[in-house]
């Protein structure tokens, strides 16, 4: 199979879908992959050692996306959409449960989009999300300690304390990978970190982890009000694959948090856990100030750390890679079901529940198309 990995054109955006090593792989199993010129450099990899792992160098987007399978790191951009084509296989975080006229634009054009962020083993964990979220849980609580830093425009907490100062308080709601990596963060910062989950069995999990290093609640609305109004800085980390995230934190939980206070919405990505995180910010220009807190919503938080995270990214996606190389995604995804959950979109349809829920949109069994066909 011809696969190509355009570079990738989102703000900041310095990752890349496949190092020198994942073309080794691709091509020692007979496939052909075409980079496009300078798509590495951002996460430290030249054409030159693309080339000498067997990779073709292309000068245009538009031959990295003419080939038959395109592997990329984000969501494609609207710049991008008119590079789609019937039966092109399209590998990639694509979050459509917020994102109506990339959804629209895949089901148009008859798009093969398979989703790394809902490729999901039989014990429900998301194996092609998951150093992505590790990466992300890391970064919150360090980007959260330096927006609290008063000339960033926090209140001025450290979250370490001081003996003779209290430590920072700092909430988590939603233990799953970005949650359990962000306290790890905040308590080794030495700050007073409280997880709120919905689900009790992995509350318990989380405290034999951490012992009584953390606090830990159920969530409903009341555990969370009163967790916000202490708190120094908020983490959103929670998920329900494929879906936009639940609005579990309301615009008068936010007005009652204390000046200068920070939010970290790492679920921005599927819609964002707050009320008032109601837009994307970029590396550029991360955050803005709401209520006098000060909103941080970066919806590509690893591609600040490109070479740590294009390699923990691409360890667990050239494997999967290699199956829809090897065999063509039918086969692929029929053969392996976690796979086959990553179809978002197929023969123009939507095929991925909570999707076609988010957009009301008719929902097609990927199965029954698979068969049809
Ligand atoms: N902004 C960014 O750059 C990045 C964002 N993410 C996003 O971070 C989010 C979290 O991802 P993961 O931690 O990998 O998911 P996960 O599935 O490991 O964890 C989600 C957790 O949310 C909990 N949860 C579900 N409903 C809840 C509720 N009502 N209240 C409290 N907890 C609830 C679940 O029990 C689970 O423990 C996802 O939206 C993911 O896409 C991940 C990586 C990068
Ligand atoms: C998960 C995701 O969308 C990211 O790593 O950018």
């Amino acid at each position: 199979m011809n696969i190509g990995v355009p570079r990738e054109i989102k703000n900041n955006e310095n990752r890349v879908a496949m190092t020198p090593a994942g073309v080794v792989t691709l091509e020692s199993a007979g496939h052909r992959v075409f980079v496009e010129t300078g798509a590495g450099l951002g996460s430290g990899f030249t054409d030159e050692q693309y080339i000498a792992a067997g990779a073709e160098i292309v000068s245009t987007a538009g031959e990295a996306w003419q080939q038959e399978m395109v592997m990329k790191v984000k969501e494609p951009l609207s710049e991008e959409y008119k590079f789609f084509y019937e039966g092109l296989i399209l590998f990639t975080y694509l979050h459509l449960a917020p994102e109506p006229e990339l959804t629209k634009a895949l089901i148009d054009n008859k798009v093969v989009s398979i989703a790394y962020e809902t490729v999901q083993l039989d014990n429900g964990s998301l194996p092609l999300l998951t150093p992505m979220s590790e990466v992300a849980g890391r970064m919150a609580s360090q980007i959260g300690a330096q927006f609290l830093e008063k000339p960033k425009g926090g209140r001025g907490v450290l979250l370490s304390g001081i003996p003779g100062v209290r430590r920072g308080k700092v909430t988590i709601i939603g233990g799953g990978v970005v949650g359990t990596n962000a306290a790890k963060i905040a308590v080794g910062l030495g700050a007073d970190v409280t997880i709120i989950d919905l689900n009790p069995e992995r509350l318990r999990q989380l405290d034999d982890i951490f012992g009584s290093t953390i606090n830990t609640f159920m969530s409903n609305p009341l555990n969370i009000a009163e967790a916000l109004e202490e708190s120094d800085l908020v983490i959103g980390a929670v998920l329900i694959p494929g879906a936009k995230a639940p609005k579990l934190v309301s615009e008068d939980m936010i007005k009652s948090m204390r000046e200068g206070s920070v939010i970290v919405d790492v679920a921005i990505d599927q819609g964002g856990i707050f009320e008032t995180t109601d837009r994307i910010t970029t590396h550029d220009d991360p955050t803005y100030n709401k209520h006098g807190v000060l909103h941080y919503a970066v919806a590509n938080m690893p591609g600040a750390v490109p070479r740590t995270s294009t390699i923990g990214l691409t360890n667990v996606t050239v494997p999967y890679a290699l199956q829809l190389a090897n065999k063509g995604y039918r086969k692929a995804c029929t053969e392996n079901k976690a796979l086959l959950k990553g179809i978002n979109t197929l023969d123009g349809f939507v095929t991925y529940k909570a999707v076609a829920e988010a957009h009301k949109l008719d929902y097609a069994e990927v199965d029954s198309i698979l068969q049809d066909s």
